[in-house]
């Protein structure tokens, strides 16, 4: 026995100082890197507060890179070249994501949550979550179809209740500009001092009771107000004109749709707003404002007038939607009501032009225009163009659908990420998201380009309604693998982080 005890002996001491040795080690970087301790981190599906992530395809302002992104307690705090390099901090994790394409999240600023009030149609809960497994690191919600709409401090304060504790990605607001607060303007402040990134209005109607449409008059007096907040207004740019109605083949006809939106329409809204924003220009009474032209269709006079706009130093932008450029209003099968937007889908030779403008950089910017309903306000059954709810439902899929029918005409991953990331951060005034910077908020999306898949009733879909949306059926390139909002791994292969940590993200 003695003898045995003997022999074990070093054999046991090797054991023990081995232990020792990693305790007392791990407790020694814990103290050094309290980020290091490996609690559970509800928010996040990765436990740490301090890694790199290293990949060959890092998209960054100054290009492409194969490099590695440092991030620490939320937010980016080096980029360097060299895949799999590690800087000066070594010991912490390191994320090797290979080949797959690491980018800024994309910022959707134009999106319908519909809560509260209408958290049947959507949700901040459902609307998020497709977001997070979409790469979509932030939205901006719209300030209708949620009931009541958002048009003063009051109605912000119950869409940020509405919202506490889940939302899964970041989100901003806009505020409802319509005729009553448009004439007072204590209302109008008080809105814009609570926190909302601009206000959003429409010139024709809106489709809900409690956000009635705007004339050029209540936009200049909104503008007044916003040019003192230096920030934008969003509009809804279609004026209802009179109309030859001819029979194009009954209401289930996509065309019979078409004829009752013409591109004059939009292009009567343009002119109007164009007369306004010649003010917004340096040295002008409106300095400081600025016009928005929300989900553009028409890109023939409309665009120019816009482009003029431009040229001329007005303070506008304009947005198109993936719908307006992957859909063409020939290939609308009768019925699918799914397809109904306003303005609508127009034709082949349109989409081309379309096209041909957002590569040239002449459309500022892109965004989902996600506005779902409930199925039987779509009229799925009945397939009626003219009475179903008109709105694309489409939030989770604005990466892989702009990819896939982007690449044909050109599309490059720099341009993606201007598109979806840098300008809308610029233009909804959210400075510290668009890009992979030092200095940024840690948003990112990792994806796959390469990588096909079918959009169909195996696919996981977070939408709240997905037999409503229009790419259901599609086959699409561009996986997305994981999704960082601040720092937090808040989806990974089809699963999200436990928490909803996503945080309102409010104008000072
Ligand atoms: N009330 C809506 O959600 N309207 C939306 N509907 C669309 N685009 O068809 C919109 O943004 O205009
Ligand atoms: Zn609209
Ligand atoms: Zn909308």
């Amino acid at each position: 026995m003695e003898r045995f005890v003997w022999r074990v002996l070093p054999f046991l001491t090797f054991l023990v100082s081995f232990i020792v040795f990693f305790y007392l080690q791990d407790s020694y970087r814990a103290q050094l890197h309290p980020q290091v301790k490996l609690t559970e981190n509800k928010c996040s599906l990765l436990h740490h507060r301090h890694f790199w992530i290293t990949s060959k395809r890092i998209v960054t302002p100054q290009g492409i890179i194969s490099g590695s992104v440092e991030i620490k307690e939320g937010n980016i705090i080096s980029v360097i070249e060299g895949y799999g390099k590690q800087g000066n901090s070594k010991h912490e994790e390191v994320i090797d994501y290979g080949d797959a394409v690491v980018m800024p999240g994309l910022i959707d600023v134009h999106v319908h949550l519909d809560e509260p009030g209408r958290t049947a149609w959507e949700g901040f809960d459902t609307g998020t979550r497709a977001a997070a497994a979409g790469g979509v690191t932030t939205v901006v919600d719209m300030p209708l179809n949620n009931h009541p709409t958002t048009v003063s401090k009051e109605t912000l304060k119950l869409k940020l209740e509405a919202a506490e504790n889940r939302i899964y990605v970041d989100v901003g607001f806009w505020g409802g500009l319509i005729p009553e607060n448009a004439l007072n303007t204590s209302i109008l402040e008080g809105l814009l001092s609570a926190g909302v990134l601009g206000l959003k209005s429409f010139m024709c109607p809106s489709g809900i009771s409690d956000f009635p449409m705007t004339t050029i008059h209540h936009i200049k007096e909104g503008l007044s107000v916003l040019a003192k907040y230096r920030r934008p207004l969003y509009v809804h740019s279609e004026i209802q004109q009179h109309l030859e109605l001819t029979d194009k083949g009954g209401p289930r006809t996509y065309l019979t749709y078409l004829h009752t939106r013409p591109p004059s329409w939009e292009e009567a809204a343009i002119k109007e707003l164009v007369g306004v924003t010649k003010d917004t220009r340096i040295g002008g009474p409106l300095e400081g404002a600025h016009v928005h032209i929300a989900h553009l269709s028409d890109s023939s006079a409309s665009l120019d007038l816009i482009k003029e706009a431009k040229s001329r130093g007005d303070s506008i932008s304009v947005e198109t939607c993936p719908h307006y450029l992957a859909f063409s209003s020939e290939e609308i099968p009768n019925g699918d009501t799914r397809f109904k937007c306003s303005p609508p889908i127009r034709d082949a030779y349109n989409k081309g032009k379309l096209w041909k403008a957002v590569l040239e950089g002449h459309i500022d910017l892109l965004s989902s225009d996600h506005s779902p309903t409930l199925p039987q306000l779509k009229l799925l059954e009945e397939g009626d163009f003219l009475k179903a709810w008109g709105g694309i439902s489409s939030l989770q899929f604005d990466l892989p659908v702009t990819w896939s029918y982007g690449k044909k005409h050109g599309l490059t991953l720099e341009h993606l990420s201007l598109l979806w990331s840098k300008k809308p951060a610029t233009f909804a005034g959210i400075e510290s998201k668009g890009s992979i910077a030092v200095g940024n908020h840690a948003d990112i999306v990792v994806w796959k380009p390469e990588v096909e898949f079918e959009l169909n009733e195996h696919y996981p879909v977070f939408l709240k309604h997905p037999s409503l949306s229009a790419y259901m059926g599609r086959r699409l390139s561009g996986e997305v693998l994981e999704t960082f909002v601040r720092g937090n791994l808040v989806f990974k292969k089809g699963k999200h982080a436990p928490a909803a940590c996503g945080v309102p993200i409010l104008a000072k």
